[in-house]
C-alpha cells in the first residue's frame, strides 16, 4: 500500500526534477508544422517530443471506454477535458527524467491549461509559436489527408479545428506575449528555411 506522503513525494519529484529542463511549448495551428519542426529539434539538441495529439490517438487506439469518448471529440475537431491530456503528458515526462529538454506540441490549447501545467509541472522556458496563415494550414492538412488516415483530416472537421485554434489558442499567445515568453517562426517558408530560424531561437536559450 502506497501512503500518501510517497505519492506526493513521487509527483512532488517529477516536479522537483523539472526545475532544471528546458520545457518549450510548441504551438500552432492544424496544419501549421508543428509536427515537422519538432522532428528536426529532436534530431539536432536531443529533446524529447511529446504531442499531445500523438498521446490521445494512442489512448484511443487502445480501445479503452475513455479512448471511445476522445475520439468522438477529436472527430469534433473538439478539445478534450484538461485533466486527461495533462495526465498523459505528466505520465510521459514522469518516465523521461533523464530527458535534457522537452518539446510539448500541441499543448497548451487553452490559457487555463498553461496555468495549470505551470502549477503542477513548471514553467516553461519559451512558447514557440509556429505561424501559418489559415488557407496554408487547410491546404496542407487536405494534402496530409491523402496520406496521414486521420479521422480529422477532412474539410468540415479542418474548419472546426481551425475556429477551436482561433477561439481558444491564439489567447494562449497572447497570455505568454506579455511574459515575453514567445518566440515567432514564419511557417509560410520551406521547411528547412523554418528550422533555420528554430535554430537562431534556440541559441537564445540553450
Ligand atoms: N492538448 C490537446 C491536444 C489535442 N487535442 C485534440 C484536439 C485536436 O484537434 C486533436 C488532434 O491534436 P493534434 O495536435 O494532433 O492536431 P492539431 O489539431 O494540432 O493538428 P496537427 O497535428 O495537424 O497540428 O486532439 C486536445 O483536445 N488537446
Ligand atoms: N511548405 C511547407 N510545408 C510544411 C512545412 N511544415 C510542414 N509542412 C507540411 O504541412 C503538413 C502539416 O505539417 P505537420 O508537421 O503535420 O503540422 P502540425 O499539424 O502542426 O503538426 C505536412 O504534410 C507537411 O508536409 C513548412 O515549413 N513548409
Ligand atoms: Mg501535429
Amino acid at each position: 500500500m502506497i501512503n500518501k506522503s510517497e505519492v506526493q513525494t513521487e509527483q512532488h519529484g517529477v516536479k522537483n526534477n523539472m526545475d532544471s529542463k528546458k520545457i518549450v511549448f510548441v504551438i500552432g495551428g492544424p496544419g501549421s508544422g508543428k509536427g515537422t519542426q519538432c522532428e528536426k529539434i529532436v534530431e539536432k539538441y536531443g529533446f524529447t517530443h511529446f504531442s499531445s495529439g500523438d498521446l490521445l490517438r494512442a489512448e484511443v487506439n487502445s480501445g479503452s471506454p475513455q479512448g471511445e469518448e476522445l475520439k468522438q471529440m477529436m472527430e469534433r475537431g473538439d478539445l478534450v477535458p484538461m485533466s486527461t491530456v495533462l495526465k498523459l503528458i505528466k505520465d510521459n515526462m514522469a518516465a523521461h527524467t533523464e530527458s535534457k529538454g522537452f518539446l510539448v506540441d500541441g499543448y497548451p490549447r487553452e490559457v487555463q491549461q498553461g496555468i495549470e501545467f505551470e502549477q503542477s509541472i513548471a514553467p516553461c522556458t519559451f512558447v514557440l509559436w509556429v505561424d501559418v496563415a489559415q488557407e496554408t494550414m487547410v491546404k496542407r492538412l487536405l494534402k496530409r489527408a491523402e496520406t496521414s488516415g486521420r479521422v480529422d483530416d477532412n474539410e468540415e472537421t479542418i474548419r472546426k479545428r481551425l475556429k477551436t485554434f482561433v477561439e481558444s489558442t491564439e489567447p494562449v499567445i497572447d497570455y505568454y506575449k506579455a511574459q515575453n515568453k514567445v518566440r515567432r517562426v514564419d511557417s509560410e517558408q520551406p521547411v528547412d528555411d523554418v528550422f533555420s530560424d528554430v535554430q537562431n531561437i534556440f541559441k537564445e536559450f540553450l
